[in-house]
């Protein structure tokens, strides 16, 4: 039996971006017909096929295209070339407001959306309460929506996506507008919705939510599917473009930096860290839980610093932070030195989760100020036999009663 609900077929989407500035110049082009408008391709040659019953995550940079593709999968937007196919009634949760009417009430909006998804009159009245009482905007339901908040946009429009009964249901990232308690509630109606098998397709930034919703997730690049695997091979394909990404940004800020003091009287660095290794360099930079790691360099001191501090910190390759210190919060005072200097910092075992991360060093004077930062300048990555979540690793113990 055939169980795939969403087949993408080659798709191509191309979007045709105006270049004009200016009313006047757009008058100006009117009867000039392509010089003044640029192609643009959003999806190049996408294909997927989506079985019946699993989740799965859309993810990949601002601007990859999942959006794009999110609405080709529910009719929104026609594809250039290639072929969407869909089997079942399919609810969209998309970017703000989109499907709600600003001039119509809650109420109004309540009953022209479920009739577009599908739903007669009677079955609205039916569904009415629930939805309601689901968004919990009871008080404002008669206020005309240009008048809600974006938290009470996405409610009422989640409300309706999900009490229309849908056989496959897609989120665009709104959920991360709702607060907390809500983002809650809707999490447990996407799970009880799996528990049903029917079909999630989610766009996501949150490598939490996209590991904790989905079984499979696909990666973008520039509007081509890239990778599709589970998850956390989906998150450490996209971290490692991230980090290439990083890395150029970090050597840009870099070079604007030294020809700003070139060009101006800044004054010149009183010292530089150089040649910071890990001792897991050897070892192809995967390390296990509860491994020492070792942070290996030198410094190269132009003045002499008497009263100073080393720093390390490690953070992932979205830039939150993992773990920080330095010899100051550590109450270690540190020699005077000058010259070249060789420093080790050993962070002993370190029970840290699967991923990939980034070590930052930094040398700190006096008054606290950075004599040199060394921003992610060594990386490693760690491995563990089961799967959890989050940053710190533990083997749970788990026992049940019966
Ligand atoms: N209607 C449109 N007209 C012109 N260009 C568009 C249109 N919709 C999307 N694009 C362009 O297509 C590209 C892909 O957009 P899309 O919204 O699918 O990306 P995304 O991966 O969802 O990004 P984000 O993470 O920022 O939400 C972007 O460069 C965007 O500017």
């Amino acid at each position: 039996m055939d169980t795939t609900v969403v087949s993408v077929e080659n798709v191509w989407k191309r979007f045709v971006i105006r270049k004009d500035k200016s009313l006047k110049e757009r008058v100006v082009n009117a009867r000039r017909s392509h010089a003044h408008k640029e192609e643009f391709w959003a999806l190049g040659d996408v294909s997927l096929a989506i079985d019946s019953g699993i989740s799965v995550g859309l993810v990949g940079a601002n601007g990859s295209g999942k959006s794009t593709l999110l609405k080709a999968i529910g009719g929104i937007v026609q594809p250039t070339s290639g072929q969407v196919r869909v089997r079942g009634r399919v609810a969209a949760l998309l970017e703000l407001g989109a499907g709600f009417h600003p001039d119509l009430t809650g109420r109004e909006n309540v009953y022209l959306n479920a009739s577009i998804l599908g739903l007669t009159q009677a079955e609205t009245d039916r569904h009415f309460d629930e939805i309601v009482t689901f968004s919990g905007i009871e008080k404002f339901i008669d206020t005309q929506v240009k008048f809600y908040s974006s938290g009470m946009y996405v409610r009422l429009a989640f409300g309706i996506a999900v009490h229309v009964d849908p056989d496959i249901l897609l989120v665009d990232e709104v959920l991360a507008v709702g607060d907390e308690p809500f983002q809650r509630k809707c999490m447990e109606k996407i799970r009880q919705f799996q528990h049903e098998g029917r079909t999630i397709v989610l766009v996501s930034h949150s490598a939490e939510q996209v590991s904790e919703v989905c079984q499979r997730a696909v990666v973008l690049e520039h509007g081509r599917l890239v990778a599709d695997g589970t998850p956390q091979e989906a998150f450490r394909r996209l971290r490692q473009d991230y980090e290439v990404r990083i890395q150029e940004d970090i050597q840009e800020q870099e070079a604007s930096e030294a020809s700003h003091v070139a060009t101006t009287m800044a004054p010149a660095r009183r010292g530089r860290i150089t040649e910071v290794r890990l001792s897991h360099d050897s070892d192809g930079r995967i390390m296990r839980p509860g491994e020492d790691l070792r942070i290996e360099g030198m410094l190269e001191l132009t003045d002499p610093l008497e009263d100073w501090a080393l720093a390390a910190s490690i953070e992932t390759p979205l830039s939150q932070l993992v773990f920080g210190t330095d010899t100051r919060l550590l109450g270690q005072h540190l020699p005077p030195v000058s010259g070249t200097v060789p420093f080790a910092i050993t962070l002993p075992r370190l029970e840290i989760a699967a991923g990939d991360y980034a070590v930052n060093v930094a040398v700190r004077d006096s008054s606290g100020r950075d004599v040199d930062r060394a921003a992610r300048v060594a990386r490693f990555s760690v491995e563990t036999r089961g799967h959890t979540v989050g940053y710190i690793h533990t083997a749970p113990e788990i026992t049940v009663r019966s």
